[in-house]
Order: C-alpha cells, then structure tokens, then sequence
C-alpha cells in the first residue's frame, strides 16, 4: 500500500487550479443511465471513487470513453445488466446512485447493499422509502437490494432527515415518473443543484433545487446533453487550511467562493485574510490561527467533510476550539490519529474539545476515511520532523493528486510506492 511522507516545510505559496467536485461528478455519471443518447459531462476529476463508477458504468454494459484530459462521454444505449455487484460497490458508498436511474429507465435493479463505512453506520432506508413511494417493489435479499417497478408513479416525499444521496437518487428516479414529485426536507447542498442542472440539460423538468422543497414533473424519456462539473468546495476547503496553517498565502483558481461561506467565515475567524473574485479565492495567513468552534450541519451551514480538517488547525492553534460533529456518529477517527502527533483533544460523543499546542511532532500515523486523511496531511505540513502516512487509498478516493498539488506549493511531501522502502 502506498504511503505519503511529510517534512514541516515552512508556509505555502502559489497558486493552483481547483477540480470538479467528487460528489457532484458521482450523481452526474449515475444519472447518464437515464439517458437514450450519449451525455458528455467535462471538469471530471481523475480520482479513485470515478474510476470506480466508470468501471460499475461499465459493467452495466455502458461504454464509456474518456475524452481528454477532464471530459468523459457515458453512451447508456448498450446497457444490458441491471446489477451493480458487490466487489465495486464495497469500495464506494455512492454506488448507491445508480438504484434510482437503473429502476426508472430499466423497471429493475440489484444493487448490493455498500459497505460500512468508518464514518458511521450510513444506512439506506431513506433511498428505499423514497423509491418505494415512487411505487418501486424492494426487497433485501442476499446482501443486495432488489427492486422493481412498472413505470414510476410521482409522489409526495417528506425526507424524515436531510440526506443527500437519497435526495439525489429519488430526483433522479422522479424525472422519469408518470406525474409531478414534491421532495421535501430535500438537501440543498451545492452538488444536488449541480444534479438537477445536468438533469434539466438532459430534458428533464425540475423546479426548486438548492431549497428544501424540490418540484419534479416527470418525462417520458431523457436525451443526451453536455454538463460541466462545478469546482470541489471540499478540495478547495481543504487547500484554504493548508495554507492558514503554514501561514502562508495561495491563490485557487477555477473554483466558486459562493460554495464555502461557512467555511470562509471561519477561516477569517481564525485570522486568514480572504480575497475572492469571480472563480478565484486568495488567502494570506500572517498569524498563528486562533482556534474556532465548528458545529457541522446540513448545507449552507458548515460541512461535515471539513471538519477534520479545522480539527487538524485548530490542533496548532492559539487557544481551545470545540469541534461538534451533528451529521455523522463516528466522525472522529482522526482524534487518536493527531494525538499521536502531540494534539491535546479530548472527544466524547459528538464533541471534541482541542486545545492549541505551539508545535505538533512527525510520527507514522494512520488514515481511516478520505477526510481524515486530509488532516492528517494537513497536520503532517506543519509537524517536526517526519509524518509517514499509511492507508492513503482513502485521500486517492477524493482528492486528485494532492502530492503534486501541494508540492506546487512549496510542500515537502512525496508518495512512497508499496513496492520501494521508505529512505
Ligand atoms: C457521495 C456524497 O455525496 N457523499 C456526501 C454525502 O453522503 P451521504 O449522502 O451518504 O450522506 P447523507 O446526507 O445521506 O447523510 C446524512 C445523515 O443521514 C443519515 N441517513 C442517510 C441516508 C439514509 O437513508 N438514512 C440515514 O439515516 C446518515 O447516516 C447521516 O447521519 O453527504 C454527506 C453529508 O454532507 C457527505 O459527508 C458526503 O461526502
Ligand atoms: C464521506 C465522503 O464521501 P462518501 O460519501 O463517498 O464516502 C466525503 O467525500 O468526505
């Protein structure tokens, strides 16, 4: 398994282009089976999770081809299997997303139940309740959820919690359903609106998308269209800390400020000076951090997939922030992880207390889930000494080419392959 290996190297500098957001390229190719025509969807970015989905496209008998370096066409037209095995969906979670567009176009779908996740528990029931209302037959039958219909019916839903994934896979089922679907409690999150806009490019007839009250009127068939990815707040989120913590001063180009208020206001909490303009986002850091408290909730409020990263700042800052964590149950794996690199946090439950400390100290330490592995990256920046990082397979799910991207910047960090040994 490859490792990443870190120096402290001082404050970042530079300037660097944002990708397309994972979680909104995910839905986006998961919708192109609603398709009777080619859709080209560009600003993908080339990461782990999308290989995966190409590879489940596939296997469904799509035929995908890759056009140059960030625009992939999805041709749906051959699509023969409506089964989503267990080998490709136990490595993502999103492959959940090809449930709703499988049983809408094709009337039927296996898809094996995805993996626990080290996050929490992650349940489904949302998805299946939603679809079942659309008038889907589901069963839960050998580890896979089995579902079928006849053409879907639209329907009233009221999301008993706000979830992302299933307000994605119930819009896109409903774009096919005989009549008009109200989503309520519908997630807001800048990915589903991303959704809804490569669904209206494909025809569909959506209203209401980045509120929590989300109308569809179904159509009978999709054609194919051309969609751009919108810019990863989560990357550009992560890369904003990066550089508040080695106090340095970054440009990110490419990307959309509009996306992370919450997260910009807490990094001029914190004491970075923040500049944005159009697609751009400066941020110059000339002090220590001052810790922040950050309570995660569903968008616009702050993210949870940024939290770990404010953990690992608030870790090397001045004075103590309290870190709540209201999404998922068990989202602070990292905490014994940044202990191990000299961080005072005590964690009980859905809180984690941390206390700044002057200097954080370079130990081998653990990733366990994509976020996690960002602060761990993040704390290894700033650390004494030399931060070896193991089970990166988690960061390779969602961020594209962070080496690269942060040596750009002046980072002192290098991938170690599995095969050679550390120097
Ligand atoms: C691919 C993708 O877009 N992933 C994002 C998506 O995950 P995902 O869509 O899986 O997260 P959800 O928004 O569904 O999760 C919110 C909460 O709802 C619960 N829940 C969800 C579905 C369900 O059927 N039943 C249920 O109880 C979850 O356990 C969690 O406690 O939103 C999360 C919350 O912003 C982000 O951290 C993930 O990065
Ligand atoms: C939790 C995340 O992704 P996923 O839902 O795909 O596991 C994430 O992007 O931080």
């Amino acid at each position: 398994m490859d490792k990443l290996l870190l120096r402290g190297n001082g404050p970042l500098r530079g300037e660097l282009r944002i990708s397309g957001a994972k979680n909104a390229a995910l839905p986006c190719l998961a919708a192109t089976i609603l398709a009777q025509e080619p859709v080209r969807l560009h600003n993908i970015p080339h990461l782990r999770d999308i290989t995966t989905t190409l590879q489940l496209l596939s296997t469904l008998g799509a035929r995908v081809m890759v056009d140059g370096h960030l625009g992939i066409e999805v041709d749906p037209r051959p699509i023969h299997s409506l089964v989503a095995p267990y080998d490709l969906v136990k490595t993502m979670r999103a492959s959940i997303l090809v449930l709703g567009p499988l049983l809408a176009r094709y009337g039927a779908a296996e898809v094996s139940l995805p993996g626990g996740c080290a996050i929490g528990s992650r349940p489904v029931n949302l998805h299946l309740s939603g679809l079942a209302a659309l008038g889907a037959d589901i069963v839960l039958e050998d580890g896979f959820v089995k579902a079928r219909a006849g053409r879907l019916r639209g329907a009233h839903i009221v999301l008993e919690l706000v979830s992302v994934t299933a307000t994605e896979n119930i819009l896109m089922a409903a774009t096919m359903a005989e009549g008009e679907t109200v989503i309520e409690n519908a997630a807001r999150e800048p990915e589903v609106v991303d959704l809804a806009r490569c669904l209206r490019a494909m025809g569909a007839q959506i209203q209401g998308e980045g509120t929590s009250v989300i109308r569809v009127r179904g159509v009978k068939a999709l054609h194919g269209a051309e969609h751009t990815v919108l810019p990863d707040r989560i990357e550009t989120g992560t890369y904003l800390v990066a550089t508040a913590m080695t106090g340095g001063e970054v440009f990110l180009r490419r990307t959309d400020p509009g996306l992370l208020e919450s997260v910009l206001l807490k990094l001029r909490e914190a004491g970075a000076e923040i500049w944005t303009d159009g697609d751009g986002i400066r941020i110059r850091m000339r002090q220590r951090p001052q810790a922040v408290d950050v309570r995660t909730a569903p968008y616009p409020a702050f993210p949870t997939d940024m939290q770990a990263q404010f953990m690992a700042m608030n870790a090397i800052a001045k004075g103590s922030g309290v870190i709540t964590e209201t999404i998922f149950e068990n989202r602070f794996m990292h905490v014994s992880e940044l202990q191990r690199l000299g961080a005072d946090i005590s964690s009980d439950g859905k809180t984690a207390v941390v206390r700044g400390v002057e200097r954080l100290h370079g130990a081998p330490v653990m990733a366990t889930d994509l976020r996690a592995s960002a602060c761990l990256v993040l704390a290894g920046l700033v650390a004494e000494g030399e931060t070896l990082i193991d089970r990166i397979y988690h960061l390779d799910r969602g961020y594209e080419v962070i080496e690269e991207k942060l040596s750009v910047l002046g980072a002192d960090i290098q991938r170690v392959r599995a095969s050679r040994s550390v120097a």
